[in-house]
Formats: structure tokens, C-alpha cells, sequence
């Protein structure tokens, strides 16, 4: 466990903080006495969570679209007037939608690849410019997907997350001149909000895939937070450049086609 006060004091960005994984993120960095800032796209959702987190500890937040360089650029200068700096950036906004690859149109590839992999690196480089090369210090983790053996069902943002991964590693390295860590956690299925957004005929699958998962269950938003919790502390001092796998050993043994089976029978 870490201590109650492992992060002191420090400053940190939590994209999509307002639900889910991102939600437990923040609330666990308040409670280990971090200033959490959390940003999303919907100002009304964002408010709600904002007023529970602020139960927790210092917390402020902000509406921002990650794919819109205006809204980031504003979102810096936020952190900037109100606390001077930046320490820590979780990027863990981000989704998509259950499509067979022959059927994803333009727009809705544009769509995953802006959201997952477009908005990941105009947070990062505004972020890194602002605060963390300035300053010669920083942290900033991914949360990506599991996509060990792709993502049937969802190339999209198999593809997405895997340059997320790979943009991971150059930066591992560029960046090391600036005392800069960066790493991702590639989550497995979790038990979130998340969740919700799928239809029910995939919904209906989740009790088997379940267990077929080699630890027998989802992942809870408490294991991700924890992964995240890990690499933003000290006891990651010499972490940079992975991808922490958190999902059940789901990579090493897990049928990956369940998704596009039960996409290809709504067409058949
Ligand atoms: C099976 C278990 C898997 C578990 C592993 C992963 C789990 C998770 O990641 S859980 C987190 C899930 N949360 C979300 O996915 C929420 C966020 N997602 C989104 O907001 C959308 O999916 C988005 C990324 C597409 C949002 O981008 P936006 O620009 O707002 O997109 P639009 O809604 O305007 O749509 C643009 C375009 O995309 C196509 N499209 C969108 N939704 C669908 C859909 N359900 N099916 C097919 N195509 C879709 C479509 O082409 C849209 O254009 P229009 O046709 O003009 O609407
Ligand atoms: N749950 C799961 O099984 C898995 C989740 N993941 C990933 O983990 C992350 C968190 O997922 P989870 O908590 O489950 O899902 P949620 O849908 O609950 O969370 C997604 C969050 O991202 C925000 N968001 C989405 N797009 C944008 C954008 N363009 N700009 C700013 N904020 C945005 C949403 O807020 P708003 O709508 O207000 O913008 C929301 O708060 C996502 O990246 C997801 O894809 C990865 C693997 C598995």
C-alpha cells in the first residue's frame, strides 16, 4: 500500500476523470493527497463528479475536448494561472464503438483514431511543453487497451492504441533528456461505466467471457487505478517506456473472436 500522503501536494490531470476507470483514478490520487485536476467533453457530467471528488480532497476541473488543441491549450493555462505546474498526466479519455472492420466507415474511423490516438498526443505534447520540459520533471501514463493479439471486433482502436504504445516507447526515450517518464496500462475488460455503451446482445456475453478470463473475472476500475498508482510513484523511478498489462492474464488466453462472432451474427 502507499502511504496516505504519496502524493503530497503533487498536480494531477486526470482526461476523462469524470467516469469509470478515470473517476477511481482521481479519487485515489485525492486520497493520497495529490491536487487532482479532472477534464471531459460534457460540462453538466463533468460538474456532478467534480462536486463528489471535491469530497476527497482539491480538486477542480475543467471542460475540454482532448482532439481540440483550443480546448487543451485552455486547459493548460487553467493549470497554469491556478497551480503553477504540472507533475502527473493520466490520459485515460477515450472509447469507441463495436464495429466489423468492413463496415467502419470514414467518419467513424477518424472518429476512434482522433479520439484514442490524435487526442492522446495533442494532450501529451501541450502538456510536456507547458509544464514537464520546462520544469526538466514529469510523469505521464497511457491507459490504452489489452491489443497483445489485436482487437477483432474493434480494429479501430486496436490500432489506436497500439500507436499509443508505440508513441509511448519514442517519447520513453526523446524525453529522457528531460527527466520525463512516460508509460501505458493496457487495461482487459473492466467492470465500468464504460461498459454501458455496448448493446445487449454483447452485454449478454460478458457472463462467459468472463470465465474464460484465466483469473475468472473482469477487472474493477480499483485494479487499473492501482497500475496507475504504481507508475506515477517513486517505486516507478526507473519505469519508463511499458505497458503494464491489467487484465487477468486475458492476453495470454482468451478467445479475442467472441466480439466479431456476435457482431457478424446481428448481420447474418
Ligand atoms: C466488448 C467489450 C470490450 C471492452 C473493452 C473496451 C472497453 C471500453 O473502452 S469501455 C469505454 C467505452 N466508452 C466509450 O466508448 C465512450 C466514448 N465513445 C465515444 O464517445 C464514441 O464511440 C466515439 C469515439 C465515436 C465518439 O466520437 P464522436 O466524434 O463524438 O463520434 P460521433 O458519435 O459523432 O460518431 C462519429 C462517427 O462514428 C461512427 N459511429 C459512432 N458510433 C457508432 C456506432 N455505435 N456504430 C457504428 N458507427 C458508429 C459513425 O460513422 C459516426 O458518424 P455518423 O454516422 O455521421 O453519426
Ligand atoms: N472499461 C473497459 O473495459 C476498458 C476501458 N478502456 C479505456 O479506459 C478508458 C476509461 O474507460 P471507462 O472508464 O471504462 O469508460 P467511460 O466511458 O466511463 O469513460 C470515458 C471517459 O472519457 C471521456 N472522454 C471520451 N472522449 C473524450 C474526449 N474526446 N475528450 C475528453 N474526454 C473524453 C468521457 O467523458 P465525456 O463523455 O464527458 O467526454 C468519459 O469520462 C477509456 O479510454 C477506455 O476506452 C480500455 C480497455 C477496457
Amino acid at each position: 500500500m502507499l502511504k496516505s500522503d504519496a502524493f503530497k501536494d503533487k498536480i494531477v490531470l486526470v482526461t476523462g476523470g469524470r467516469s469509470g476507470i478515470g473517476f477511481q483514478i482521481a479519487k485515489d490520487f485525492l486520497q493520497l493527497g495529490a491536487n487532482v485536476i479532472i477534464c471531459s467533453r460534457k460540462e453538466d457530467k463533468l460538474k456532478i463528479a467534480a462536486e463528489e471528488l471535491s469530497t476527497y480532497g482539491e480538486l477542480s476541473y475543467q471542460a475540454c475536448d482532448i482532439r481540440k488543441t483550443e480546448d487543451v491549450q485552455e486547459l493548460a493555462q487553467m493549470i497554469k494561472e491556478k497551480y503553477q505546474r504540472l507533475d502527473i498526466l493520466v490520459n485515460n479519455a477515450g472509447g469507441q464503438f463495436p464495429a466489423l472492420a468492413e463496415y467502419i466507415s470514414d467518419k467513424g474511423w477518424n472518429a476512434v483514431i482522433n479520439n484514442n490516438l490524435n487526442g492522446t498526443f495533442l494532450m501529451i505534447r501541450e502538456m510536456a511543453n507547458a509544464f514537464f520540459i520546462p520544469q526538466k520533471q514529469g510523469v505521464i501514463v497511457n491507459i490504452t487497451a489489452e491489443v497483445y493479439r489485436g482487437f477483432p471486433g474493434m480494429a479501430h482502436t486496436g490500432a489506436a492504441r497500439a500507436g499509443v504504445e508505440n508513441l509511448t516507447k519514442s517519447l520513453a526515450m526523446e524525453w529522457s533528456d528531460f527527466n520525463i517518464r512516460i508509460n501505458c496500462v493496457a487495461p482487459g475488460i473492466i467492470e465500468s461505466s464504460g461498459l454501458d455503451n455496448y448493446p445487449p446482445q454483447i452485454q449478454d456475453m460478458f457472463e462467459e467471457a468472463q470465465k474464460a478470463i484465466p483469473l475468472k473475472r473482469f477487472g474493477r476500475v480499483e485494479d487499473v487505478s492501482n497500475a496507475v498508482l504504481f507508475l506515477a510513484s517513486p517505486m516507478a523511478a526507473y519505469v519508463t517506456g511499458i505497458s503494464l498489462i491489467v487484465d487477468g492474464a486475458q492476453h495470454l488466453g482468451f478467445d479475442k473472436m467472441g466480439l466479431a462472432r456476435v457482431l457478424k451474427s446481428f448481420i447474418s
